[in-house]
């Protein structure tokens, strides 16, 4: 068993799970990654250099060199990033080199949340604690374009949901680890939740998972 303890997330777009994540992270004083941000960052560096975004072994490289420690957020956040990202994860060989940085994340002690949509079912499936954290689409595109306004951005609310929808449809759709729960993950709804209260509920999760491994 490793002595790591990892908290493992997934989700659609805009589901919360980075906020969620961040959340518990800091409770807990453990070490996050969001998993999404290594396939934006793979995607960014080709979108930067002009390069093709369905060429699998110029996208793999990108992915072989991606330092970890060294993604920045806030560019990477762009809406065109996310789009651009959704294509370029469906590629086996970018798949392989990304969950490897991020298994080896994983494992830095004392505990780790990663964030994603295989986080629990390829990524770190022994994690001890798995949430599946979900909201309606209806829901999801008000807090995306909530974010997008509150950043001084101007976003069409309409293009918004039928750019998750999209993407949910790439992510669910494809062969190599589609985005579903994991079998033994918990189901967190929060689209009648505000951030506070699917925080409350991830930990009440999170704690229990803690008491049985001390058991
Ligand atoms: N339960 C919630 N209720 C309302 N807004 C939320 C909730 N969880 C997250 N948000 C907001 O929704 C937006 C998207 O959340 P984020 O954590 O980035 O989602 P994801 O990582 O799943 O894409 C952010 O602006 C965040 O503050
Ligand atoms: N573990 C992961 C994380 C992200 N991704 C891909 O990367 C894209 C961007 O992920 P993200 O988590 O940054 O997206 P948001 O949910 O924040 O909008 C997703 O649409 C997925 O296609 C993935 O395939 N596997």
């Amino acid at each position: 068993m490793s002595r790591t303890f990892t908290i493992a997330i997934d989700g659609p777009a805009a589901s919360g799970k980075g906020t969620l994540a961040r959340r518990l992270a800091m409770h807990y004083g453990f070490h996050h990654l969001d998993t999404g941000l290594t396939y934006r960052a793979v995607a960014k560096a080709l979108l930067d250099q002009g390069l093709p975004l369905d060429d699998e072994a110029i996208a793999a490289e990108m992915a072989g060199n991606l330092d970890l420690r060294h993604l920045d957020r806030k560019a990477l956040a762009v809406h065109e990033v996310g789009e651009a990202a959704s294509k370029v994860a469906v590629m086996p060989t970018v798949r392989r080199a990304l969950v490897a940085a991020q298994r080896a994340f994983a494992e830095t002690p004392p505990g780790t949340v990663l964030d994603g949509r295989d986080i629990g079912t390829v990524v770190c499936p022994d994690a001890p604690v798995k949430l599946y954290v979900t909201a309606s689409a209806e829901a999801r595109a008000k807090r995306r374009h909530a974010e997008i306004e509150a950043g001084g951005g101007e976003a069409d609310p309409a293009e918004i949901l039928a750019d998750l929808n999209r993407r949910d449809a790439r992510d669910m759709g494809r062969t190599d680890s589609p985005l579903k729960p994991a079998e033994d993950a918990h189901l967190l709804d929060t689209t009648e939740m505000d951030i506070e209260a699917a925080f409350l509920a991830a930990r009440r999760l999170v704690d229990e998972a803690l008491a049985k491994r001390q058991a």
